[in-house]
């Protein structure tokens, strides 16, 4: 064997401990090497790719911080428009939604009650198993090309492990401790903090050089595949469970009701112990869960008939005030 294809055999073996190693850490949060072995690896591949440019592919794992600093970002036209969600606000509502659906599906309804991540909206574009395009949701049709930040992502896998050419959804956001160290900096530098994580993901997702980005510790939980088609599955918890199969990192609170007494009495369990989450969430997304219901029921101008959020009353000032003249 040829210098040039050892040392493509050993990019190979290289990319898919680097990606197994980031899966652990990054998605299943539980390494199972220190992380000087995943640095002494890296290194290995970057070297490989300095002696053999040729072998430096855009799915490399040492090509997640992008060079280049962006002049603007340009617009990207969503394959499967990206929707809102309508909203609840008490139990009556969540019960005349699910009136609605059974009205219109038939009474045999499953619901999957997911979290729902204050965070940003994106979709990532996958073509034969590699992430070619990032993009946020914009006004549901037309969103901003976010690739080169949303590649700093660690728990956004560069390539599948099938090689599916799919858009997939989820909330970028940034963990509750990440917020807090960031803002302390912010103060320390007299720079004007965030006002929340939602919008600290957000200007984060926006700075035009992906090096600031790689910095502020984002996170992604994914939810959706755009374009269920040729994937077979026939739920929506199928098609999380899919997500996770493929390497991405879903939101595990999830839970399948039979009943919407069922939602209700989990969403509340939810509501009391929001604030133990690392992460903030604004309510709860509740989604029929057989996709042919999903098809009966289709969508108004802006929304799918098959989902609603139920969002949580905003948290009392006073705690807030208090936490900060007690801390
Ligand atoms: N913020 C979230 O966590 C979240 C947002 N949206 C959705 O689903 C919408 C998307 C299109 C129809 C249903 N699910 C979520 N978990």
């Amino acid at each position: 064997m040829t210098d040039f294809q050892s040392s493509q055999k050993r990019v190979q073996e290289l990319h898919e401990l680097l990606n197994r190693y980031n899966y652990e850490y990054h998605v299943l949060d539980k390494p199972s090497v220190p992380d000087a072995e995943y640095d002494q690896r890296l290194h290995e591949l970057i070297s490989l790719e300095e002696q053999f440019p040729e072998l430096k592919t855009p799915d490399s794992p040492s090509q997640r911080v992008g060079g280049a600093i962006l002049e603007g970002f340009s617009k990207v036209e969503h394959k499967t428009p990206m929707l809102s969600l309508g909203n609840a606000f008490n139990d009556q509502d969540l019960r005349d939604f699910d009136r609605r659906v059974r009205q219109n599906a038939g009474d045999e309804v499953q619901y999957v009650v997911e979290l729902k991540i204050d965070g940003l909206a994106v979709s990532l574009r996958y073509e034969n198993g590699v992430f070619v395009q990032g993009a946020t949701r914009g006004d549901g049709s037309i969103g901003e090309d976010i690739t080169e930040n949303l590649r700093t992502i660690r728990s956004i896998p560069l390539r599948l492990r099938k090689s599916l050419s799919i858009e997939v959804r989820g909330e970028a956001f940034m963990p509750k401790k990440s917020f807090e160290k960031l803002n302390e900096k912010k103060i320390e530098l007299e720079e004007e903090p965030f006002a929340n994580p939602r919008n600290a993901a957000a200007g984060s997702l926006r700075q035009l050089d992906p090096k600031i980005a790689a910095k502020r510790n984002l996170d992604i939980f994914v939810y959706g595949i755009g374009d269920l088609g040729e994937t077979g599955v026939e739920r929506q918890s199928e098609g999380l469970d899919l997500l996770d199969e493929l390497g991405f990192k879903t939101n595990l609170e999830r839970k399948n009701c039979e009943t919407i007494d069922e939602v209700i009495k989990i969403l509340h369990t939810i509501q009391e112990q929001r604030n133990t989450l690392p992460y903030e969430i604004d309510g709860v997304v509740i989604k029929v869960d057989a996709l042919s219901q999903q098809q009966q029921l289709g969508f108004t101008a802006k929304s799918p008939r098959w989902a609603i959020a139920y969002k949580f009353p905003a948290e009392e000032v006073m705690t807030k005030l208090l936490d900060i003249e007690l801390n």
